[in-house]
């Protein structure tokens, strides 16, 4: 039914466009969506509306009880929506069999919600299971899975969920959502239960696996940091799921919609932008100009830059290409031009900053 197409996906960003072939993502539509839960007087989501390219990668970021996972689960009808439509690929999911439509979708929580009886082999095998797959092309898949999310088979598959640990059983989470190949995958704080550390390395290790798979994905956090670093688009949500923006992580950075998605950004919105634009991509100088023997290369972030420059003192460093070849030069100066009007003013301290 919800089979996966092959197009093409088009990553906006300030300076560059890139385009990804082969994604396998599905389109997803909600139109006028409106959720009353059953006893509330006021609706948890209302006239919400949005329409996800495949292959995009959608943040949604918003306070506690904004609406976000109840928009989000209505996608694979987890919720049932009081009004309004919801198409993936054209078809409508309240047309669908609400089990075989999440048998199409994976889904990623916090919690994890392995089985702990099960080993997790079995956990990765349930959806296969379930959709009538030989035992050969279950275990192959699981095999190849678990080296996609870097765990082993030879010593994972075996094992017990309680004999992984938070971040391990996390991947086996992934791993297990993506079992049948889903065009579409709704991720709730997957990564909210980790450490600092294990979360960065995951997030990293999920953009890789995205950057390959191209799955439709609705992306819940809490976390505009992790929004910024994952999200294709991101949606900046306040009470009852209102868009307050839908944009590149650049341009809500660069040019915030209202007070409301200022002061959700908080402190530091130009320093979160250099970490999103390459040295390659700004106005630099001439080798010549460059001191001293520190370097940044073409494809590091600005703020790698920029730490540098703070680090040596140097009035401009080296930037080389592949290969280590100088082949320009960057100064403060030149980062804080990258980053055009108005950074000033966007690092100014927001009134009723969230964290
Ligand atoms: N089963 C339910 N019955 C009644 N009200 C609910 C139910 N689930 C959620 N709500 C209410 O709907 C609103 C939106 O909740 P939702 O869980 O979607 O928000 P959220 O943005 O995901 O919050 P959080 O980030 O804290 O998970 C909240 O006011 C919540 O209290």
């Amino acid at each position: 039914m919800l089979g996966g197409t092959a197009t093409e996906k088009t990553i906006h960003t300030t300076t560059s466009i890139t385009t990804v072939r082969n994604t396998s993502g599905a389109h997803i539509e909600l139109r006028d969506v409106n959720k009353v839960y059953a006893d509330q007087s006021v609706a948890a989501v209302e006239n919400f509306s949005m329409n996800v390219e495949p292959g995009e990668l959608i943040m949604f970021v918003g306070p506690s009880g904004c609406g976000k996972t109840t928009t989000m689960k209505m996608i694979n009808r987890i919720i049932e929506p009081t009004s309004g439509t919801i198409t993936i690929d054209g078809r409508d999911v309240l047309s669908l069999n609400p089990n075989e439509l999440r048998r199409h979708i994976g889904y990623v929580i916090q919690q994890i919600g392995l089985f702990p009886h099960m080993s997790i082999a079995e956990n990765i095998a349930v959806v296969p299971k379930l959709l009538g797959w030989s035992k050969e092309k279950t275990r192959n898949r699981v095999d190849e899975l678990l080296s996609v999310v870097q765990l082993d088979p030879r010593e994972f598959a075996d094992r017990y969920p309680k004999q992984l640990s938070g971040g391990q059983q996390q991947r086996v989470g992934v791993a297990r959502a993506l079992a049948a190949d889903p065009p579409v995958m709704l991720m709730d704080e997957p990564f909210g239960a980790t450490d600092p550390i294990t979360r960065e390395k995951l997030q990293l290790e999920f953009l890789r696996l995205q950057e390959s798979i191209g799955k439709t994905i609705i992306f819940v956090t809490h976390d505009f940091d992790e929004a910024v670093r994952l999200g294709d688009r991101i949606a900046v949500l306040s009470e009852k799921s209102k868009i307050e923006q839908f944009d590149t992580p650049e341009n809500i950075l660069a040019s915030p919609a209202n007070a409301y998605v200022a002061s959700f950004i908080g402190r530091g919105a130009a320093l979160k932008r250099l970490g999103l634009i390459t040295v390659g991509d700004a106005e630099l100088g001439r080798a010549s100009d460059a001191r001293g023997d520190a370097s940044v290369d073409e494809g590091d972030s600005l703020r790698d830059a920029l730490d540098l420059l703070m680090l040596t003192g140097l009035p401009a460093i080296a930037v080389t290409a592949t290969g280590g070849r100088t082949v320009a030069s960057i100064s403060v100066a030149q980062v804080s031009a990258a980053l055009g009007a108005g950074a000033a003013a966007l690092d100014a301290p927001a009134a009723g900053e969230r964290s």
